[in-house]
Protein backbone atom coordinates (compact mmCIF):
# COMPACT_ATOMS: atom_id res chain seq x y z
CA UNK A 1 0.00 0.00 0.00
CA UNK A 2 1.52 3.25 -1.16
CA UNK A 3 2.59 5.84 1.83
CA UNK A 4 -0.13 8.71 0.66
CA UNK A 5 1.74 12.16 -0.13
CA UNK A 6 1.26 14.63 2.55
CA UNK A 7 1.73 18.50 0.94
CA UNK A 8 4.44 20.14 -0.94
CA UNK A 9 6.36 22.64 0.97
CA UNK A 10 5.73 25.83 -0.24
CA UNK A 11 7.97 28.81 -0.16
CA UNK A 12 4.92 31.07 1.83
CA UNK A 13 5.63 30.29 5.18
CA UNK A 14 7.41 33.06 7.55
CA UNK A 15 8.69 30.04 10.03
CA UNK A 16 9.72 27.79 6.90
CA UNK A 17 13.12 27.56 5.38
CA UNK A 18 12.18 28.21 2.77
CA UNK A 19 10.92 32.14 3.46
CA UNK A 20 14.53 32.28 4.22
CA UNK A 21 16.28 31.30 0.95
CA UNK A 22 13.89 33.55 -1.00
CA UNK A 23 14.55 36.96 1.26
CA UNK A 24 18.03 36.32 2.62
CA UNK A 25 20.09 34.17 0.60
CA UNK A 26 18.74 34.30 -2.59
CA UNK A 27 19.29 38.16 -3.16
CA UNK A 28 22.98 37.23 -1.73
CA UNK A 29 23.97 35.00 -3.99
CA UNK A 30 22.58 37.23 -7.19
CA UNK A 31 25.24 40.09 -5.93
CA UNK A 32 27.84 37.52 -4.98
CA UNK A 33 27.78 36.28 -9.12
CA UNK A 34 27.73 39.56 -9.80
CA UNK A 35 30.70 40.39 -7.95
CA UNK A 36 32.55 37.43 -9.13
CA UNK A 37 31.66 37.15 -12.63
CA UNK A 38 32.68 40.50 -15.24
CA UNK A 39 29.33 40.19 -16.57
CA UNK A 40 28.29 43.22 -18.73
CA UNK A 41 25.08 45.37 -18.34
CA UNK A 42 22.33 43.11 -20.19
CA UNK A 43 23.62 40.24 -17.98
CA UNK A 44 23.01 42.58 -15.00
CA UNK A 45 20.23 44.20 -15.56
CA UNK A 46 18.62 40.35 -16.44
CA UNK A 47 20.00 39.61 -12.82
CA UNK A 48 18.18 42.58 -11.56
CA UNK A 49 14.96 42.07 -13.25
CA UNK A 50 15.18 38.47 -11.87
CA UNK A 51 15.58 39.88 -8.34
CA UNK A 52 12.39 42.13 -8.82
CA UNK A 53 10.88 39.37 -10.03
CA UNK A 54 11.08 36.98 -7.34
CA UNK A 55 10.45 39.68 -4.38
CA UNK A 56 7.32 41.56 -6.01
CA UNK A 57 6.25 40.69 -9.35
CA UNK A 58 4.77 37.59 -11.28
CA UNK A 59 7.04 34.69 -12.35
CA UNK A 60 7.79 33.88 -16.05
CA UNK A 61 8.25 31.77 -18.63
CA UNK A 62 11.40 31.44 -20.05
CA UNK A 63 12.51 33.65 -23.23
CA UNK A 64 11.13 32.90 -26.31
CA UNK A 65 14.94 31.64 -27.57
CA UNK A 66 14.85 29.61 -24.54
CA UNK A 67 16.09 25.73 -25.11
CA UNK A 68 13.25 23.67 -23.54
CA UNK A 69 10.79 26.85 -23.21
CA UNK A 70 8.24 24.75 -24.03
CA UNK A 71 8.92 21.73 -21.68
CA UNK A 72 9.17 24.68 -18.77
CA UNK A 73 6.28 26.05 -19.86
CA UNK A 74 4.01 22.61 -19.21
CA UNK A 75 5.94 21.67 -16.00
CA UNK A 76 5.17 25.56 -14.95
CA UNK A 77 1.57 25.88 -16.09
CA UNK A 78 -0.22 25.45 -12.60
CA UNK A 79 2.75 28.10 -11.18
CA UNK A 80 3.68 30.83 -14.03
CA UNK A 81 1.66 34.21 -13.22
CA UNK A 82 1.91 33.83 -9.44
CA UNK A 83 4.56 34.95 -6.83
CA UNK A 84 7.31 33.24 -6.54
CA UNK A 85 6.51 32.95 -2.62
CA UNK A 86 3.59 31.07 -3.55
CA UNK A 87 4.86 28.22 -5.51
CA UNK A 88 6.70 25.19 -4.51
CA UNK A 89 9.91 25.58 -2.93
CA UNK A 90 11.98 22.63 -4.54
CA UNK A 91 10.12 23.41 -8.11
CA UNK A 92 10.91 27.55 -8.13
CA UNK A 93 14.39 26.60 -6.79
CA UNK A 94 14.94 24.37 -9.79
CA UNK A 95 13.72 27.18 -12.59
CA UNK A 96 15.50 29.92 -9.83
CA UNK A 97 18.91 28.15 -11.13
CA UNK A 98 17.45 27.40 -14.71
CA UNK A 99 16.58 31.25 -14.92
CA UNK A 100 20.29 32.22 -13.92
CA UNK A 101 21.80 30.24 -16.63
CA UNK A 102 19.56 32.38 -19.27
CA UNK A 103 20.28 35.64 -17.65
CA UNK A 104 24.13 34.66 -17.78
CA UNK A 105 24.20 33.75 -21.90
CA UNK A 106 25.21 29.96 -20.84
CA UNK A 107 22.82 28.55 -23.54
CA UNK A 108 22.99 31.51 -25.86
CA UNK A 109 25.49 30.99 -28.93
CA UNK A 110 27.87 33.71 -28.45
CA UNK A 111 31.07 34.52 -25.92
CA UNK A 112 29.32 33.22 -22.30
CA UNK A 113 27.68 30.29 -24.15
CA UNK A 114 28.97 27.46 -21.49
CA UNK A 115 30.36 29.76 -18.54
CA UNK A 116 29.91 27.94 -15.20
CA UNK A 117 28.74 31.16 -13.69
CA UNK A 118 29.52 29.35 -10.45
CA UNK A 119 32.93 28.46 -11.23
CA UNK A 120 34.83 31.12 -9.23
CA UNK A 121 32.92 30.05 -6.07
CA UNK A 122 33.63 26.12 -6.71
CA UNK A 123 37.69 27.06 -7.59
CA UNK A 124 37.79 28.86 -4.41
CA UNK A 125 36.82 26.22 -2.21
CA UNK A 126 39.42 24.18 -3.89
CA UNK A 127 42.17 26.82 -3.80
CA UNK A 128 41.29 27.69 -0.25
CA UNK A 129 44.78 26.88 1.76
CA UNK A 130 42.82 25.61 4.06
CA UNK A 131 41.65 22.70 2.22
CA UNK A 132 45.54 21.28 1.91
CA UNK A 133 46.19 20.30 5.60
CA UNK A 134 43.04 18.03 5.26
CA UNK A 135 44.22 16.85 2.15
CA UNK A 136 47.29 15.57 4.06
CA UNK A 137 44.97 14.39 6.63
CA UNK A 138 43.96 11.52 4.59
CA UNK A 139 47.73 9.78 5.27
CA UNK A 140 45.89 8.69 8.35
CA UNK A 141 41.94 8.21 7.47
CA UNK A 142 42.24 4.52 7.08
CA UNK A 143 39.06 3.04 8.22
CA UNK A 144 35.95 2.52 5.61
CA UNK A 145 33.45 4.25 8.14
CA UNK A 146 36.13 7.16 8.44
CA UNK A 147 35.85 7.49 4.87
CA UNK A 148 31.90 7.23 5.15
CA UNK A 149 31.61 9.77 7.81
CA UNK A 150 34.13 11.89 5.71
CA UNK A 151 31.91 12.17 2.94
CA UNK A 152 28.97 12.51 4.63
CA UNK A 153 29.92 15.37 7.03
CA UNK A 154 31.31 16.52 3.32
CA UNK A 155 27.86 17.76 3.00
CA UNK A 156 27.97 20.09 5.36
CA UNK A 157 30.48 22.54 3.07
CA UNK A 158 28.05 23.41 0.18
CA UNK A 159 28.71 26.62 -0.84
CA UNK A 160 24.69 27.42 -1.12
CA UNK A 161 24.64 27.00 2.62
CA UNK A 162 27.74 29.49 2.77
CA UNK A 163 25.54 32.22 1.46
CA UNK A 164 24.69 34.52 3.81
CA UNK A 165 26.63 32.76 6.22
CA UNK A 166 29.94 33.01 8.44
CA UNK A 167 32.01 29.90 7.84
CA UNK A 168 32.04 28.06 11.66
CA UNK A 169 28.80 30.02 12.87
CA UNK A 170 27.85 26.29 13.31
CA UNK A 171 28.51 24.12 16.56
CA UNK A 172 29.34 20.60 15.12
CA UNK A 173 29.53 19.44 18.35
CA UNK A 174 26.20 20.03 19.37
CA UNK A 175 25.02 17.91 16.26
CA UNK A 176 25.94 15.15 15.60
CA UNK A 177 24.42 11.36 13.75
CA UNK A 178 20.98 11.06 14.44
CA UNK A 179 20.55 7.84 12.21
CA UNK A 180 23.15 5.15 11.34
CA UNK A 181 22.24 2.60 9.13
CA UNK A 182 25.72 2.43 7.76
CA UNK A 183 25.82 -1.45 8.49
CA UNK A 184 22.95 -1.69 5.84
CA UNK A 185 24.80 0.38 3.80
CA UNK A 186 28.18 -1.55 4.15
CA UNK A 187 26.11 -4.81 3.88
CA UNK A 188 24.81 -4.28 0.31
CA UNK A 189 28.92 -3.99 -0.76
CA UNK A 190 31.04 -6.63 -2.18
CA UNK A 191 33.50 -8.01 -5.01
CA UNK A 192 30.20 -7.40 -7.64
CA UNK A 193 28.21 -4.62 -6.60
CA UNK A 194 27.62 -2.37 -9.09
CA UNK A 195 27.29 1.07 -7.14
CA UNK A 196 25.89 3.96 -8.12
CA UNK A 197 26.69 7.44 -6.79
CA UNK A 198 24.44 10.28 -7.29
CA UNK A 199 26.42 13.11 -6.40
CA UNK A 200 25.86 16.38 -4.85
CA UNK A 201 28.44 19.42 -4.03
CA UNK A 202 31.82 19.97 -5.88
CA UNK A 203 34.69 20.75 -3.68
CA UNK A 204 35.09 19.48 -0.41
CA UNK A 205 31.79 17.44 -0.29
CA UNK A 206 33.45 15.72 -3.63
CA UNK A 207 36.63 15.06 -2.72
CA UNK A 208 35.37 13.20 0.25
CA UNK A 209 33.03 11.00 -2.18
CA UNK A 210 36.15 10.38 -4.26
CA UNK A 211 38.03 9.11 -1.88
CA UNK A 212 34.77 6.98 -0.60
CA UNK A 213 35.01 5.51 -4.17
CA UNK A 214 38.18 4.88 -4.26
CA UNK A 215 38.16 2.95 -1.26
CA UNK A 216 35.07 0.84 -2.41
CA UNK A 217 36.62 0.07 -5.56
CA UNK A 218 40.57 -1.08 -4.02
CA UNK A 219 38.68 -2.78 -1.48
CA UNK A 220 36.77 -5.76 -2.85
CA UNK A 221 33.42 -3.45 -1.95
CA UNK A 222 32.39 -2.68 -5.62
CA UNK A 223 33.09 -4.13 -8.94
CA UNK A 224 31.93 -1.11 -10.61
CA UNK A 225 31.23 2.68 -9.30
CA UNK A 226 28.91 5.04 -11.72
CA UNK A 227 29.05 8.37 -10.46
CA UNK A 228 26.14 10.52 -11.58
CA UNK A 229 27.08 14.15 -12.14
CA UNK A 230 24.55 17.52 -13.14
CA UNK A 231 24.85 18.09 -16.82
CA UNK A 232 24.74 21.25 -15.90
CA UNK A 233 25.73 24.49 -13.24
CA UNK A 234 22.74 23.87 -10.65
CA UNK A 235 22.29 24.79 -6.67
CA UNK A 236 25.35 26.80 -6.99
CA UNK A 237 28.23 24.02 -6.07
CA UNK A 238 26.67 21.10 -7.85
CA UNK A 239 29.14 19.06 -9.07
CA UNK A 240 29.75 18.52 -12.92
CA UNK A 241 31.80 16.86 -15.04
CA UNK A 242 34.32 19.91 -14.80
CA UNK A 243 34.45 19.50 -10.99
CA UNK A 244 35.55 16.00 -11.22
CA UNK A 245 38.30 16.97 -13.42
CA UNK A 246 39.16 20.00 -10.90
CA UNK A 247 38.64 17.69 -8.47
CA UNK A 248 41.23 15.09 -9.67
CA UNK A 249 43.49 17.61 -10.45
CA UNK A 250 43.40 19.25 -6.87
CA UNK A 251 44.09 15.75 -5.42
CA UNK A 252 46.98 14.98 -7.49
CA UNK A 253 48.07 18.27 -5.93
CA UNK A 254 48.92 17.54 -2.26
CA UNK A 255 51.77 14.56 -2.17
CA UNK A 256 50.72 11.45 -0.58
CA UNK A 257 47.59 9.76 -0.29
CA UNK A 258 45.34 12.48 -1.88
CA UNK A 259 47.98 12.24 -4.90
CA UNK A 260 47.89 8.32 -5.26
CA UNK A 261 43.53 8.58 -4.78
CA UNK A 262 43.95 10.71 -7.98
CA UNK A 263 45.88 8.11 -9.86
CA UNK A 264 43.84 5.36 -8.82
CA UNK A 265 40.92 6.65 -9.75
CA UNK A 266 41.89 8.04 -12.94
CA UNK A 267 43.03 4.53 -14.17
CA UNK A 268 39.58 3.39 -12.69
CA UNK A 269 37.99 5.81 -15.35
CA UNK A 270 40.66 4.49 -18.09
CA UNK A 271 39.92 0.79 -17.29
CA UNK A 272 36.71 1.27 -17.44
CA UNK A 273 35.67 0.52 -13.16
CA UNK A 274 34.75 4.03 -12.69
CA UNK A 275 32.01 5.76 -15.22
CA UNK A 276 30.48 8.98 -15.15
CA UNK A 277 26.93 9.34 -15.91
CA UNK A 278 24.52 12.25 -16.22
CA UNK A 279 20.87 13.26 -16.86
CA UNK A 280 18.64 16.24 -17.59
CA UNK A 281 16.43 14.97 -15.13
CA UNK A 282 19.17 15.96 -12.24
CA UNK A 283 18.07 19.60 -13.14
CA UNK A 284 14.40 19.33 -13.40
CA UNK A 285 11.83 20.53 -10.83
CA UNK A 286 10.88 17.21 -9.86
CA UNK A 287 11.17 14.48 -7.19
CA UNK A 288 12.21 11.20 -7.94
CA UNK A 289 9.41 9.59 -8.29
CA UNK A 290 8.70 11.25 -11.48
CA UNK A 291 12.06 9.89 -12.66
CA UNK A 292 11.90 9.12 -16.54
CA UNK A 293 12.11 5.41 -17.44
CA UNK A 294 15.20 5.72 -19.11
CA UNK A 295 17.00 6.80 -16.06
CA UNK A 296 15.15 4.24 -13.96
CA UNK A 297 16.39 1.50 -16.31
CA UNK A 298 19.93 2.70 -15.48
CA UNK A 299 19.44 2.89 -11.65
CA UNK A 300 17.37 -0.52 -11.77
CA UNK A 301 20.61 -2.63 -12.52
CA UNK A 302 22.76 -1.09 -9.77
CA UNK A 303 23.35 -3.06 -6.11
CA UNK A 304 22.88 0.07 -4.39
CA UNK A 305 22.36 3.94 -5.02
CA UNK A 306 24.47 5.95 -2.89
CA UNK A 307 22.11 9.52 -2.75
CA UNK A 308 24.31 12.49 -1.37
CA UNK A 309 22.98 15.64 0.19
CA UNK A 310 20.17 17.56 1.07
CA UNK A 311 18.51 18.27 -2.65
CA UNK A 312 18.48 14.08 -3.25
CA UNK A 313 17.08 13.53 -0.11
CA UNK A 314 14.08 16.04 -0.96
CA UNK A 315 13.62 14.71 -4.00
CA UNK A 316 14.06 10.99 -3.09
CA UNK A 317 11.39 11.14 -0.48
CA UNK A 318 9.87 14.04 -1.64
CA UNK A 319 9.90 17.78 -0.47
CA UNK A 320 6.57 17.34 1.74
CA UNK A 321 5.53 18.00 4.88
CA UNK A 322 6.08 15.19 6.55
CA UNK A 323 6.17 13.72 9.93
CA UNK A 324 9.39 13.33 10.92
CA UNK A 325 8.90 9.81 12.02
CA UNK A 326 8.12 8.53 8.81
CA UNK A 327 9.00 5.08 7.83
CA UNK A 328 11.65 6.21 5.40
CA UNK A 329 11.53 2.57 3.84
CA UNK A 330 8.36 2.71 2.93
CA UNK A 331 8.49 6.77 0.99
CA UNK A 332 11.45 5.56 -0.12
CA UNK A 333 10.48 2.26 -1.93
CA UNK A 334 9.49 3.20 -5.24
CA UNK A 335 13.37 3.86 -6.12
CA UNK A 336 14.40 1.18 -8.95
CA UNK A 337 17.13 0.48 -6.67
CA UNK A 338 18.05 0.07 -3.28
CA UNK A 339 19.28 3.73 -2.00
CA UNK A 340 21.28 4.90 0.54
CA UNK A 341 20.59 8.56 1.59
CA UNK A 342 23.93 10.17 2.98
CA UNK A 343 22.98 13.80 4.10
CA UNK A 344 23.13 16.93 6.58
CA UNK A 345 20.17 18.00 7.50
CA UNK A 346 19.51 21.43 5.45
CA UNK A 347 16.05 21.94 5.03
CA UNK A 348 12.43 20.79 6.80
CA UNK A 349 12.38 17.56 5.63
CA UNK A 350 13.28 14.45 7.29
CA UNK A 351 11.78 10.91 7.82
CA UNK A 352 12.60 8.09 9.92
CA UNK A 353 13.53 9.98 13.22
CA UNK A 354 11.96 8.17 16.22
CA UNK A 355 9.66 9.73 18.50
CA UNK A 356 11.83 9.73 21.03
CA UNK A 357 14.90 11.47 19.14
CA UNK A 358 12.20 13.92 17.64
CA UNK A 359 11.41 15.44 21.09
CA UNK A 360 14.59 15.32 22.45
CA UNK A 361 15.63 17.12 19.66
CA UNK A 362 13.30 19.66 19.36
CA UNK A 363 13.48 20.30 22.84
CA UNK A 364 17.30 21.48 22.43
CA UNK A 365 16.31 24.46 20.96
CA UNK A 366 18.35 23.98 17.60
CA UNK A 367 17.18 24.34 14.54
CA UNK A 368 18.62 20.71 14.22
CA UNK A 369 16.51 20.37 10.91
CA UNK A 370 18.24 22.99 9.19
CA UNK A 371 21.32 23.88 10.36
CA UNK A 372 24.12 21.82 9.01
CA UNK A 373 24.99 20.24 12.24
CA UNK A 374 23.39 16.84 12.14
CA UNK A 375 23.60 13.90 9.65
CA UNK A 376 21.99 10.58 8.85
CA UNK A 377 22.62 7.56 7.01
CA UNK A 378 19.90 5.92 5.66
CA UNK A 379 19.17 2.94 3.80
CA UNK A 380 15.69 1.63 1.93
CA UNK A 381 16.70 -1.75 0.48
CA UNK A 382 12.87 -2.31 -1.07
CA UNK A 383 13.75 -1.87 -5.10
CA UNK A 384 10.40 -0.78 -5.93
CA UNK A 385 8.16 0.64 -9.19
CA UNK A 386 9.29 1.82 -12.55
CA UNK A 387 10.38 5.59 -13.56
CA UNK A 388 6.37 7.13 -14.80
CA UNK A 389 8.51 9.75 -16.28
CA UNK A 390 8.28 13.03 -16.69
O1 LIG B 1 21.96 19.31 -1.75
P1 LIG B 1 22.74 20.09 -0.78
O2 LIG B 1 23.83 20.83 -1.43
O3 LIG B 1 23.17 19.29 0.39
O4 LIG B 1 21.77 21.17 -0.17
C1 LIG B 1 21.14 22.10 -0.97
C2 LIG B 1 20.61 23.19 -0.11
O5 LIG B 1 21.63 23.83 0.61
O6 LIG B 1 20.06 24.09 -1.00
C3 LIG B 1 18.82 24.50 -0.54
C4 LIG B 1 18.84 25.94 -0.19
O7 LIG B 1 19.08 26.71 -1.28
C5 LIG B 1 18.43 23.63 0.58
O8 LIG B 1 17.40 22.86 0.23
C6 LIG B 1 19.54 22.72 0.85
O9 LIG B 1 19.84 22.88 2.17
Amino acid sequence: MPTPLPPELLNNEPEGFAWGVWHDRTPKLITQIKEAVPYGPAQRQGFDALEEEISSGLMQPLGDAAPERDLWVSWGEDYFGKPWIDTPFLWSESYFFRRVLEVTGYFAPGPWYGLDPFEPMKTAELSDPSLEPDLQALDSLSTPQDKLLASLWGNRADLVFHVGRTRGATHPETGGLIIDQSDQLWSHLGPDARVVVIADNAGREFLADLVLIDHLLGHDLAASVTLHLKPRPYYVSDATTADFVACLRRLSRTRGAAEQISARLRRAVAGGSLTLDTHDFYCSPWDYRRMPGDLAARLRSATITILKGDLNYRRLVGDRSWPATTDFAAVSAYFPSPVAALRTLKSDVVTGVDAATEAQLDASGLEWRTDGTHGLIQVAAMPGATGDGV
